[in-house]
């Protein structure tokens, strides 16, 4: 771990707010929606007008992302028509995985409250787990199944704090408000039913990925997607009362066999000359994910953008 209880003073915090204030003009320094960035996913900030880049290395309590596929800058400038609403980007995020404490996990999501954020657009690339659901397939997420939070890793242990609730209930986590904005949008952008679904996220600490058992329990539980990421972050959010958006990009299946293939009765048939067709050995890996985000990542920015536009516009 870098650390095992991050400064989440409100003092500690305001120290970024003064350095922002030297390093952003006026109109960028209060933005009003935020966005996480998901494994290759970083050209949701391409179109951000007035853009300027501040590198985690240069505030106070960010750590820095390991993982290809994530920098470690946050991006700021005016997105959608006429002035532009004020937005803030996390390009890269910090994982568990990579030895970061759930503190620092979601520090940057309380620094953009701080900040001002009330909307967050958090993205994610995520495995599927449902066969409705294929690869590519954008998925709004509703609800989430989370077993390190039921088994005693969750970013609110500690201390009650007086300016956040003791109990943070979960049942609105995931913004009916921003959901409606979001399929508003997918309609106006003429997108086809399927390109956007909807659906349970299971937060697994990664990063290792599922085994076809694991896969077999999660979707048996109820989840429709997998992932490393964003649960930690729609805690924060939540306890600092911004209304969050999760979009789940559907980068590979988990491999889910109904039925594994017996080896014994494969060697019995290949000495009995009947051999079996040969069994599929799929594996995901990371440059997969990274490459259907980049296949993706046009349609991705243009569904967050237009949701940013109408959430704009009270829609
Ligand atoms: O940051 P996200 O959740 O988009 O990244 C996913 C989960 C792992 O970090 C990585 C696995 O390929 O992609
Ligand atoms: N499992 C967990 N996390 C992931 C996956 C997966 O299959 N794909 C992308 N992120």
């Amino acid at each position: 771990m870098t650390d095992l209880q991050q400064d989440t003073s409100l003092e500690f915090i305001a120290s970024n707010i003064d350095i922002l204030g030297t390093l952003l003009p006026e109109q960028l320094l209060k933005p009003q929606v935020g966005i996480v960035c998901g494994s290759g996913l970083s050209t949701l900030a391409a179109s951000f007008r007035e853009r300027v880049e501040v590198p985690y290395s240069s505030l106070k309590g960010f750590g820095t992302s390991t993982v290809p596929g994530h920098k470690s800058a946050l991006a700021f400038g005016l997105l959608g028509p006429a002035d532009g609403v004020p937005v803030v980007a996390m390009l890269g995020r910090f994982h568990a995985y990579e030895g970061h404490s759930l503190s620092t996990v979601v520090y940057p999501v309380r620094v953009m409250a701080r900040l001002g954020v009330k909307n967050l657009i958090i993205t994610n690339a995520a495995g599927s787990l449902d066969p409705g659901l294929p690869v590519g397939t954008i998925v709004s997420i509703r609800d989430h199944l989370a077993l390190p939070n039921l088994t005693g890793f969750n970013p609110l242990l500690g201390p009650a704090k007086p300016q956040y609730p003791r109990f943070l209930p979960l049942s609105t986590a995931y913004s009916h408000s921003l959901r409606r904005a979001l399929f508003h949008a997918a309609h106006q952008l003429a997108l086809p039913a399927s390109a956007v679904g909807e659906g349970t996220y299971a937060w697994v600490s990664g990063p290792t990925y599922e085994s076809p058992a694991e896969g077999r329990f999660l979707r048996a539980a109820g989840a429709s997607v997998v992932g490393m990421s964003t649960v930690p972050e729609v805690l924060a959010a939540r306890e600092e009362g911004v209304e969050v958006c999760v979009l789940s990009l559907v980068t590979n299946f988990v491999v889910i066999p109904d039925r594994y293939r017996s080896v014994r009765e494969e060697v019995d048939a290949e000495l009995a000359g009947t051999p079996l067709p040969p069994s599929p050995q799929v594996e995901v890996s990371h440059e997969e994910v990274l490459a259907i985000g980049k296949e993706k990542s046009e349609v991705m920015r243009a569904l967050v953008e237009k949701t940013i536009e109408l959430i704009g516009k009270g829609v």
